[in-house]
């Protein structure tokens, strides 16, 4: 049996020549350039200012990740954690490619799907025509997408819905079918934005599993969430971020435990 294929590698203690690297991320630092707007005024002054090309409005940096550095195994699922603008979710962006680091790299071994709770779908178009987009978009066969709608539907579980145009949807419903969709396939690398965190108790079971089986069929799964207890279930490994840097990185219930041993503490 091929060695990846093995039970899940644990992260602190599988031997390196076991694992598999999936995505390594070398001293990374993602900037933001947001344009800062200079004093208020009234229009007039607004418009006096743009004849005279005065005051321009300053472009302001914001360090949202800095100096990065993991390696992610084939068979990981990594919870992302950490305290509101701690760099989660823009570490998320960067590993997916769609946020490229001011420095350092991320160099990844297969394609990465960002699955989060805005991941675009046609809001005009009904559950089932946005699966058939879906599926095409995640490069699958008309064939392929045949052989697993009912599958999908079955899973988001939001009844005739499904008919329905998209902006008819709850938040959570939405969130359900676009985790139905994105789960349909095995991913090489799945990035998971929060998507569990809106649906209920039942279906964030549900996503819990499918997280599991997604890991079990030898993809790696990266989850930000602010659910410790999802961490704790779904994940192997967990990485803490604070201010924009790893604050630790390591086994699920050991780096959950650290960061609320220092959250409780500051109280
Ligand atoms: N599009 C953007 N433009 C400018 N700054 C941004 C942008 N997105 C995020 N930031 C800033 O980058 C920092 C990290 O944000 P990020 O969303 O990655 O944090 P997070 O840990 O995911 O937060 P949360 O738990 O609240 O979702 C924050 O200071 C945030 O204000």
């Amino acid at each position: 049996m091929d060695v990846a294929e093995a039970a899940v590698p644990s992260p602190v203690t599988a031997p390196a020549e076991q694992r598999v690297p999936t995505v390594i991320a070398d001293d990374v630092h993602i900037i933001y350039k947001v344009m800062a707007g200079g004093s208020k005024g009234t229009a007039a002054t607004a418009f006096s200012r743009l004849i005279k090309r005065q005051q321009r409005p300053t472009v302001r940096e914001v360090h949202a990740v800095r100096g990065v550095t993991f390696t992610a195994y084939k068979g990981d699922a990594i919870g992302l954690i950490g305290r509101n603008g701690s760099g989660k979710s823009t570490l998320l962006r960067a590993v997916a490619g769609l946020l490229p680091p001011a420095s350092g790299s991320v160099y990844t071994n297969g394609q990465p799907s960002l699955l989060g709770v805005n991941a675009a779908m046609m809001n005009d178009l009904s559950g089932d025509r946005n699966i058939v987009l879906g599926c095409l978009a995640m490069g699958m066969s008309p064939a392929e997408i045949e052989q697993k709608y009912d599958e999908i539907v079955d899973f988001a579980d939001i009844g005739e819905f499904i008919d329905l145009p998209m902006r008819t949807y709850s938040s959570g419903m939405g969130a359900r079918l676009r985790f139905a969709i994105a789960s349909a396939k095995t991913h090489d690398i799945l990035l998971v934005d929060e998507a569990l965190a809106t649906g209920d108790a039942n279906f964030r079971v549900k996503s819990e599993q499918k997280i599991k089986d997604l890991r079990d069929e030898a993809g790696t799964v990266f989850l930000v969430s602010h659910s410790l207890e999802t961490v704790i279930d779904t994940c192997n490994r967990a990485i803490w971020l604070d201010k924009g840097t790893i604050k630790m990185d390591g086994e699920a219930k050991e780096v959950v435990d650290a960061y609320l041993a220092e959250t409780t503490k500051k109280r």
